[in-house]
């Protein structure tokens, strides 16, 4: 009789056989491990190095957090809640990019291990090449689900760890990075990698869910079936070029993923043109066949309580979701209104303001507040786009523009917003030659396609915005100038974040909103914050917030030592003395928020507030009416 050799005995006659004997163990442990020692022999790792566990430089972290923003949010809620779910267990969750840096780390509160809690930060590099073999590795190389326990790990000193990592795929089919459990007691190998593969699709469900694409198809098992799965969906561009697929259309196609050369009829053998055609004048879910044989019936995606998405022009509404907007600066929000009316009266608004000062968020909020809030809100960013496909992206292309043109043509972005609001972000950046022809859109309220000659009315309200001072521009002759008195009927100035009126509320508010009410910061801390000169403005105080949420442990107070070390470190004495002059210092700024946020806490009672911040309630009042005074 076979006795099924114990997984510990197996995991050492393993590392025996490929570090003593040179040979490559078979059947003994999984695969992705012996192909990890493999590369950190080839590299020469030595298994009794030591690991370090240093975390990147605050520029490093500012740049890898702005990089991986699309898998931050989609990861946002599902990394939450696994957290929560096995954090009693013992594990904690890490979420790595693609080169294995910690993008968010959520360590267990009953995890006493140094060398796991030292691990699990933001920031560390964990990659093969540092740490050798680790589960996050072996899932992203082999594009699968990993458990590495114990001496499965290449350094000795990280036999301490016992975990399972999946990778995540972006619906290009590109590995983005991977989620991981560890603990230091043994794993229960199936839970423990049923748990992150479930994270992992949820992820990237949310990913798929991201996209804006043109016409999002979903695919049912049987012509006619109303109650297609959901979770069979393809993203389409307008000439049909498939911009993603969810995961288990990929398994069901065995492709790996897709790229900007593959097109709706690599995958069916159906003509696009006749899919369109057939949801627009029958709007029937239509059968087709893969390649494979398989057969689906296709329709567009109902999109959550949304109609359906429709092959007309859907657009793209923001690159990111804003978190809730906040003008209380009380100059700035005196302004929102006007610009809304000079928007209803059909006068464009300018908005300008430093990198990460919120111009995306405040077009956005001006939208919002429009009469044309119901129409599209349509953004483009002028200067990510290649000058040689702006023109098609603004204008569109008609019936056989060009070879390989959709036909039937394609809108651009100009005519997906008719009815609503074009946004042109970094207009500073747009080639001179598109600046005459949007000038001429602007001032005749009509557009012509690529290809055609036939002019169309487009009816749309239009905001820009830039960081560039467009006067030197048109001095400079970067800007037309007839084209800068156009687009700036009413213009809008946003604050660098250091010089908001409300900073230490504002900052509060954005703790409260980032960490869901979960946490405070101590005063001390909210008055360096108040303090510093935030050069990459609310962006720069978004990531420093999430950096403090995932370095504090749960339940504490955000102290100065868990933000990012530039701004924790000690003020000079010129910083100090530039912030803190002049009516209204920070000080006071900090004490009213504090107050305010004990008042809140406290639902408004004196007392209980007063208490909460170690003062009797006749001091809380005497401050509440000095600080009503100074604010008249
Ligand atoms: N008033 C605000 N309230 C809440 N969050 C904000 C606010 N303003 C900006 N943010 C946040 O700050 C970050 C940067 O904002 P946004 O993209 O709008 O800035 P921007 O000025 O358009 O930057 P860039 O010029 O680099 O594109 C985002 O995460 C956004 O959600």
């Amino acid at each position: 009789m076979n006795v099924p050799i114990p997984a510990d005995h197996r995991r050492a006659q393993a590392r025996e056989a490929f570090f003593e004997r040179g040979q490559i163990p078979t059947g003994l442990i999984d695969d992705a491990i012996v192909h990890s020692w493999q590369r950190c022999s080839a590299a020469s790792k030595s298994v009794s190095e030591q690991v370090q566990f240093d975390t990147l430089s605050r520029a490093g972290l500012v740049e890898l957090m702005d990089s991986n923003r699309i898998l931050l949010e989609a990861a946002s809620q599902p990394l939450e809640q696994l957290g929560q779910t096995v954090n009693g267990a013992g594990y904690s969750v890490l979420l790595t990019d693609s080169q294995g840096v910690a993008l968010a780390a959520r360590r267990s509160g009953r995890c006493a291990n140094t060398l796991i809690n030292g691990a699990f930060r933001q920031g560390v590099n964990l990659s093969e090449a540092t740490i050798g073999t680790s589960a996050m590795s072996c899932a992203v190389s082999e594009r699968r689900p990993v458990l590495v326990s114990g001496v499965e790990h290449y350094l000795h000193a990280n036999r301490v760890f016992n975990c399972a990592a999946s990778p995540i795929v972006d619906p290009m089919g590109r590995v983005l990075g991977a989620i991981d459990i560890t603990r230091g007691n043994a794993l229960e190998p199936g839970s423990a990698l049923s748990l992150v593969q479930q994270c992992s699709a949820r992820i990237e469900r949310q990913l798929m869910g991201m996209l804006s694409p043109w016409l999002m198809l979903s695919l049912g098992w049987e012509a006619g079936d109303r109650s297609a799965p959901g979770d069979l969906l393809v993203a389409l561009g307008p000439d049909g070029q498939v911009l993603g697929l969810s995961p288990r259309v990929r398994e069901l196609t065995g492709l790996a993923g897709t790229d900007a050369t593959m097109g709706f009829q690599d995958l069916f053998d159906l003509p696009f043109e006749a899919l369109v055609d057939s949801f627009r004048s029958r709007h029937q879910p239509i059968t087709a066949r893969m390649h494979s044989g398989l057969s689906f019936s296709l329709r567009p995606a109902e999109t959550g309580g949304r109609k359906p998405a429709r092959p007309v022009a859907v657009s793209q509404p923001c690159r990111r979701s804003p978190e809730s907007a906040d003008f209380g600066d009380a100059a700035l929000g005196r302004q929102v209104p006007v610009a809304i009316r000079a928007l209803d009266k059909g006068l464009p608004v300018l908005l300008l303001g430093e990198t990460g000062t919120g111009k995306e968020v405040m077009a956005t909020a001006l939208h919002k507040g429009s009469a044309l809030a119901s129409g599209n809100l349509v953004a483009i960013n002028c200067a990510a786009i290649p000058e040689t496909l702006i023109e098609g992206e603004l204008f569109g292309h008609a019936d056989g523009a060009y070879t390989g043109a959709r036909r039937g043509g394609a809108p651009g972005k100009i005519e997906q917003a008719d009815g609503g609001t074009l946004f042109l972000d970094e207009i500073g950046d747009m080639p001179l030659a598109l600046q005459s022809r949007l000038l001429r859109v602007l001032e005749t309220r009509e557009l012509t396609r690529l290809g055609s000659v036939a002019p169309k009315q487009v009816r749309f309200q239009l905001i820009c915005a830039t960081h560039r001072d467009l006067s030197v521009a048109a001095r400079n002759g970067e800007f037309r100038d007839d084209l800068l008195y156009r687009i700036k009927g009413m213009t809008l100035r946003l604050p660098r974040l250091a010089e908001r009126s409300d900073l230490a509320s504002f900052i509060v508010d954005r703790c409260r909103e980032l960490t869901q009410g979960s946490r405070q910061l101590s005063a001390v801390c909210l008055e360096r914050l108040a303090d510093y000169d935030w050069p990459g403005n609310v962006r720069e105080l978004v990531f420093a917030l999430r950096h403090a949420d995932a370095f504090a442990e749960p339940g504490e107070v955000l102290e100065l030592g868990h933000f990012p070390e530039e701004i924790a470190a000690p003020r000079t004495a010129a910083a100090r003395s530039r912030r803190t002059t002049g009516e209204g210092g920070t000080l006071d700024l900090v004490e009213r928020a504090v107050i305010d946020e004990a008042l809140a806490l406290e639902g408004g009672n004196v007392s209980r507030a007063a208490k909460r911040l170690g003062i009797g309630r006749a001091t809380l009042y005497r401050r509440l009416k000095a600080a009503g005074q100074s604010s008249h």
